[in-house]
């Protein structure tokens, strides 16, 4: 109960804030609603003015029943159009909202939490509905309004009506067992819908088509699709069905009352003991009466629809502030660079039931160049999430200039880091922008990206384009460019390069997609900036799985299934002929002629 109080005000203060006007204008339409209740008065009036042969009755219910109609033409006109305005603004607001909270979660973690996808997929869905929250209760108020007025028109035709008033109740009641049984089927529906749009995703997104066409993998995507999508909108049918089955019920109550009552009406006019105003009166109310309680029933099934987005809305506050409230920290970094000390560090992903790093201690010097190197999945990246701040440790500590990182704002922890990662982002901007924006203040200073651009020897890259680094990345855009792996991951590099003195540089593997010799140029090119801007501090961490390229870091770190195995220079390593020596002959050999 303290949930839907929360959540019902959560929705009508938004909308009230967001649509002040179009909030007010959308009491037009209950207001219309009284009007319209004129209109069975006056028919009535006009006939027992007939009956009675009274001329100034059935001019007056004329002129009102003209008047009402126009009146409530034109309130129900404003407050439709105030209803899809405040839809609108308040939807919007919403999905901005749902995505700015997303967006400053500080960490990574929950992302591997289906039920946390799943819950987040319904809330974008529905984000838009919630717009309609003071609409709703509005309509709300509308019905309340429609039915005691309907109830008191009723009564003084006949009180036998009240009959087929009580006859409503069922479809009324019908409304919340309607929205809890389609609560339980968005939920069943949540995940099959996320695997259906993946699969779209992967058969119509233009990146995907070479290996959706080589590997003939269309039929494929197209049956498991079919699949995806039937266990997707199952919940759905089946929900259509049982709401068809429960409908037909309760109108077969209203309408069986409704025809007895009736009858009897009828029966009572013909013998005299009724007259013929309000048997038309009790005739017009009939479908009011159903009118009114199905409108009730499906304002109750919107409230709840809408108090249930607006639950998930609340519960992604509550996870967002959970998650904060897990890095309470607020220090500032350390302005000055200090040491970078990781004390038996472990991390378990979510669900995983083996650890994907464990024990490892580091302590690195400010200026250091670190490699890090380890085959395929043995922990590399786990390790540069964890030092960025976007993965908490599941145990040990990492203390950066004798600062815990945990006690750290990680926002104001990842303005002092510089980056280029494996899985860049292809930014389809104007060149200068795909790189200036590694740092934004310095975003349109193009002497700070000509010189991210050497550091990242991209430079040739980018002279070599129709504008240079005026030329619009992306073939989709009007005079737009399309590059290859390796020159985007260049430009992501660059980017990488563009903070002047972070205390931490990460690099990790942003050079997969080149060759092994440029790859090597390239590390020497950072080694050897790091080593002359030692005086800056930076922290250089390099990740990759080629043992070649790593012999001029300060200190290179073996990763093996998530334990830190070896650590030392090149020459250290070698000389130990250990699993770094191992690896290293192998790979050279490789190169050699
Ligand atoms: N999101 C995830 N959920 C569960 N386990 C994960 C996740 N990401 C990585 N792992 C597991 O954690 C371990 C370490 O992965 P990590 O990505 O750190 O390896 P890596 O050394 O960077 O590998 P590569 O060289 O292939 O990039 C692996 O066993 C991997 O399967």
């Amino acid at each position: 109960m303290r949930s839907l109080v929360r959540a019902l005000r959560l929705l009508v203060s938004t909308s009230i804030r967001v649509a002040p006007v179009a909030s007010l204008g959308c009491l037009a339409e209950p207001v219309g609603v009284l009007v319209a209740l004129l209109q069975p008065w006056s028919l009535s009036l006009f006939i027992a003015g007939a009956a009675a042969a009274n001329l100034q009755w059935m001019i007056t219910a004329a002129s009102v029943f003209v008047a009402q109609v126009a009146l409530t033409r034109v309130l129900f006109m404003i407050g439709m159009s105030s209803r899809i305005n405040q839809m609108e603004r308040v939807g919007a607001t919403f999905a901005a909202e749902i995505a700015r909270i997303t967006a400053t979660i500080p960490t990574v973690d929950h992302l591997d939490d289906p039920r946390y996808l799943d819950q987040l997929q319904l809330l974008r869905e529905r984000s838009g509905a919630v717009g309609l929250a003071i609409n709703t209760m509005l309509n709300q108020l509308s019905s309340v309004v429609g039915v005691v007025g309907v109830l008191a028109l009723a009564a003084s035709a006949d009180p036998r009506m009240l009959l087929v008033a009580l006859a409503g109740v069922p479809t009324v009641l019908a409304g919340p067992i309607a929205a809890r049984w389609r609560g339980r089927a968005e939920e069943a529906s949540a995940e099959p819908g996320r695997l259906a749009r993946a699969l779209l995703r992967l058969g119509l997104d233009p990146e995907h088509y070479g290996e959706v066409r080589v590997f003939r993998l269309a039929d494929g995507l197209r049956s498991r699709l079919r699949v995806a999508s039937r266990a997707w909108r199952r919940p759905m049918v089946a929900l259509a069905r049982r709401e068809a089955g429960l409908t037909t019920v309760v109108q077969v109550i209203f309408f069986g009352v409704a025809a007895i009552v009736l009858g009897l009406l009828v029966q009572d006019t013909l013998t005299g003991r009724g007259n013929l105003g309000d048997l038309t009166l009790a005739l017009l109310l009939v479908t009011r009466l159903q009118g009114v309680s199905g409108q009730l029933r499906s304002v109750i099934s919107e409230v709840a629809d809408m108090t249930r987005t607006a639950g998930r809305y609340l519960w992604l506050l509550d996870a967002a502030d959970e998650i904060a409230a897990e890095h309470p920290g607020r220090a500032e970094p350390p302005a000055d660079p200090g040491r970078l000390v990781l004390n038996g560090v472990g991390y378990r992903y979510p669900g995983a039931d083996r650890v994907a790093l464990t024990g490892v201690d580091l302590d690195l010097a400010p200026g250091t160049v670190l490699a890090v190197v380890g085959e395929n999945g043995a922990g590399k990246s786990t390790l540069v999430e964890l030092i960025t701040g976007l993965r908490t440790p599941s145990s040990g500590t990492i203390m950066v200039g004798g600062v815990a990182l945990a006690e750290l704002d990680l926002a104001a922890w990842r303005i002092r880091i510089g980056g280029a990662f494996q899985d860049h982002v292809r930014f389809e901007l104007i060149v200068s922008e795909a790189v200036g924006i590694g740092d934004l203040p310095q975003r349109d200073d193009h002497r700070a990206v000509r010189a991210a651009l050497v550091a990242g020897a991209a430079e040739q890259v980018v002279d070599a384009l129709p504008a240079g680094p005026a030329t619009q990345l992306g073939s989709a855009w009007p005079g737009g460019v399309d590059l290859s792996g390796g020159q985007w991951q260049r430009i992501a590099i660059a980017r990488g390069l563009m903070r002047p003195a972070p205390l931490i540089r990460v690099l990790d593997e942003p050079t997969a997609a080149l060759d092994a010799i440029t790859e090597h140029q390239l590390f020497d090119r950072y080694a050897a900036a790091a080593r002359a801007g030692r005086n800056t501090g930076t922290i250089t961490i390099l990740v990759t799985h080629r043992f070649s390229t790593v012999a001029s870091a300060d200190v290179i770190a073996v990763l093996d299934h998530g334990r830190l195995i070896e650590y030392g220079s090149h020459a250290d390593l070698l000389a130990a002929g250990g699993h770094y020596a191992h690896l290293y002959e192998l790979q050279a050999r490789g190169y050699r002629p």
